[in-house]
């Protein structure tokens, strides 16, 4: 009997291992041991000490274990091996090489919400999206949505302008408006939720994104079966089912609003129908559509990835580029000053030539994701080996994984790396360094897509607040933690004042 007890729980052991862990190959397992990392026990290797940590403390751990193994870092988590790259050399061979473009196995946590979006896809999936995607972010159709940022950005600043001279912790205010901005110029949609915070479809995505991040620190429930049977996996499901059934809805009703206009201009040429001047990213993929090139579930997915790749990095950028400029009244001075010498009438709208001539804005923006990239963490699966310089080989089967954060705070790169200093980035600094040692877009085949857009977008709402108001930043620079939640988040409110100039 005692022996049936102890076969059965074996076997039960052993299914879950190989249910909950990942099995590397031999091949992988041998190559990969020959890079210097810290030992980990045996199967678990080093997921103890990691879910130890607080969110807060992730990045520095990953930091001290790539200053302890330099260069680069073999880590063992629940058979998972990942390897570490700091070097810009290193980076550049990873990101830049066209045959392993597979995301890690952390972004499994991700795909309930995005499916096979363009974040997630791979192979030829992803080659043909890419394609396909990548004119719908031409320049001319990015202008088209300048106004709509601006207006949103307006927005925002009479808002924090109404709140007088009270402390304001921008960071909800500012994801609230970037997810109208998305909403607005991805769905075309005005979802509002500046002004009504506790809308449904803003508790799921905030919810659904906290839950994502809790499952890829825990790579134990990245098994669908698993995480299903915790509450988490239930509330997960219906807050999922909720954004799913939110974009569905958006884009059946914009499918017949086509077909109604359509049927308007071929029935009454002299109607006064006004058909929408500008096109949102859904109207572009619907045209696809019509075309037969996308399905309702292919459509489904990629905007459901722009909204969320779309909404929370941009919001980032835009949060810590204000604190650190309401830190930094010197550096803010010198912002105003060119914004006011660029649009001197505060009334003009703005235009892509007006950012274009912003050259210390380009700085203070590229500086500030310096220190704080909205995305710390990037990764890939390797289908094929690696060799680096030195002949270090990382094998098919590794996790490689790049940390910007890291990277950037490379104080042999960036001296005093954590000063906020935006002249590292004057033309004469930038040439001297390795085009991989910045990196907050990523780089190569698979880096933003939506890098110009974003650019955009921090910077019409820079100039917008700017062009009204001063911030000063009450948050201490040494009270501000920082956690990897997908996007970089930080753990304390972001207090700051405005005062309208
Ligand atoms: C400051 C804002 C942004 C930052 C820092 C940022 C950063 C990144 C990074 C680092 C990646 C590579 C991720 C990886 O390889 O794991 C990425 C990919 C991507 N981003 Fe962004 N992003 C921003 C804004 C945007 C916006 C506004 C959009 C859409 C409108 C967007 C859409 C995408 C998409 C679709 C991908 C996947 C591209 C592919 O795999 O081919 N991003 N982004």
């Amino acid at each position: 009997m005692i022996f049936e007890i102890l076969i059965t729980l074996v076997i039960l052991l052993f299914t879950l291992y190989f249910y909950a862990t990942f099995i590397p190959s031999l091949r992988t397992y041998f190559m990969v041991n020959k890079i210097h990392g810290p030992k980990g026990l045996p199967i678990l290797g080093s997921a103890l000490d990691i879910n130890k940590l607080k969110y807060n403390e992730i990045l520095e751990y990953f930091r001290s274990q790539t200053r302890k193994y330099p260069r680069v870092t073999l880590i063992w988590l629940l058979g998972v091996p990942m390897v570490f790259l700091d070097e810009p050399e290193d980076v550049a061979e990873v990101l830049g090489n066209v045959s392993n473009l597979d995301k890690g196995v952390e972004y499994i946590a991700i795909q309930p919400w995005l499916k096979e979006g363009l974040l997630l896809s791979t192979g030829e999936k992803w080659h043909s999206r890419r394609k396909l995607l990548t004119p719908t972010f031409h320049f001319r159709l990015l202008e088209e949505n300048l106004q709509s940022m601006e207006r949103h950005a307006q927005h925002l600043v009479n808002k924090l302008c109404s709140l007088g001279d009270k402390t304001i912790d921008i960071r909800d205010y500012i994801i609230l408006c970037t997810l109208d901005v998305m909403c607005d110029t991805a769905m075309g949609i005005e979802l509002g939720a500046l002004d009504n915070p506790s809308l449904k479809y803003v508790k799921c995505v905030k919810s659904v994104g906290e839950v994502t991040i809790y499952r890829m620190q825990n790579l134990y429930l990245h098994r669908d079966w698993l995480f299903s049977l915790t509450s988490l996996g239930k509330q997960f499901k219906k807050d999922l089912a909720e954004l799913h059934d939110f974009t569905t809805k958006i884009i059946r009703e914009r499918k017949s609003e086509r077909r109604n206009k359509v049927n308007k201009e071929e029935n009454n040429q002299n109607d006064d129908f006004k058909p929408r001047k500008r096109k949102a990213f859904l109207d572009l993929l619907l045209e696809m559509d019509i075309e037969h090139k996308l399905t309702e579930a292919d459509i489904r997915e990629e905007v459901d990835t722009f909204l969320f790749e779309g909404h929370d990095t941009t919001a980032a950028a835009i949060t810590f580029a204000i604190y650190l400029l309401g830190l930094h009244q010197d550096v803010q001075d010198k912002l105003i000053e060119e914004i006011d010498s660029i649009i001197p009438d505060k009334n003009e709208p703005i235009t892509r030539q007006h950012l274009n001539d912003m050259k210390y804005m380009d700085q203070v923006v590229k500086e500030s994701l310096r220190v704080y990239p909205s995305v710390p963490y990037i990764s890939r699966l390797f289908t094929h080996d690696i060799k680096l310089k030195g002949g270090i080989v990382i094998p098919a089967g590794a996790n490689v994984g790049v940390l910007p954060y890291i990277m950037h705070r490379k104080p042999e790169i960036y001296p005093e790396p954590e000063k906020f200093d935006p002249e590292r980035f004057s033309p004469e600094n930038i040439s001297s360094r390795h085009p991989y040692a910045y990196i907050p877009f990523s780089a190569g085949p698979r880096n933003c897509i939506g890098q110009k857009f974003a650019l955009m977008e921090i910077k019409v709402v820079l100039a917008t607040l700017f062009k009204s108001v001063r911030v000063q930043s009450l948050t201490k620079r040494e009270d501000v933690t920082v956690s990897p939640l997908l996007v970089l988040r930080s753990d304390v409110p972001l207090n700051i004042k405005v005062t309208p100039r």
